[in-house]
């Protein structure tokens, strides 16, 4: 089996400038290059790409569009990242959140 550290590839400065900062404007025009990859290449590349990203736009669209966000308190949200396999929070967005006085419908 075959890992690909895509963590490093995506902040190397060789292929990013200020890899580190958010702009996400840099991907604009920019698909499925060996130095993003965010579908995975080749013959065993991700076969639902375009339902994937059309469904990502839409749903990311439609939260923007349906729903005020506001932050939970003062406190910028804690960003930082974990160390796994996968890409995981330091600080889960559950542990922000403020418990539920009742439970939840499901
Ligand atoms: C934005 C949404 C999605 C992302 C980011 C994503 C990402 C990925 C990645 C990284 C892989 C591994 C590719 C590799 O090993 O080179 C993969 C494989 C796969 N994806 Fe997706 N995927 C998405 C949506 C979907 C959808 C909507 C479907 C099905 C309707 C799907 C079905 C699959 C399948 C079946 C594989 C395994 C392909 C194989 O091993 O031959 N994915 N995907």
């Amino acid at each position: 089996m075959l890992f690909v550290n895509l963590w490093a590839i995506l902040k190397d400065p060789k292929l990013w400038e200020d890899p580190t900062k958010f702009k996400p404007e840099r991907f604009v025009g920019r698909k499925n290059e060996f130095c993003l990859l965010p579908i995975g290449s080749g013959r065993r590349g991700c076969p639902g790409e375009g339902l994937g990203l059309r469904v990502v736009g839409l749903v990311f669209g439609t939260l923007i569009q349906c729903f005020q966000r506001n932050r939970i308190g003062d406190e910028m949200v804690d960003m930082s990242n974990g160390a796994r396999l996968t890409l995981s929070k330091v600080t889960p967005f559950s542990d922000l959140m403020p418990l539920r006085e009742s439970r939840p419908f499901w």
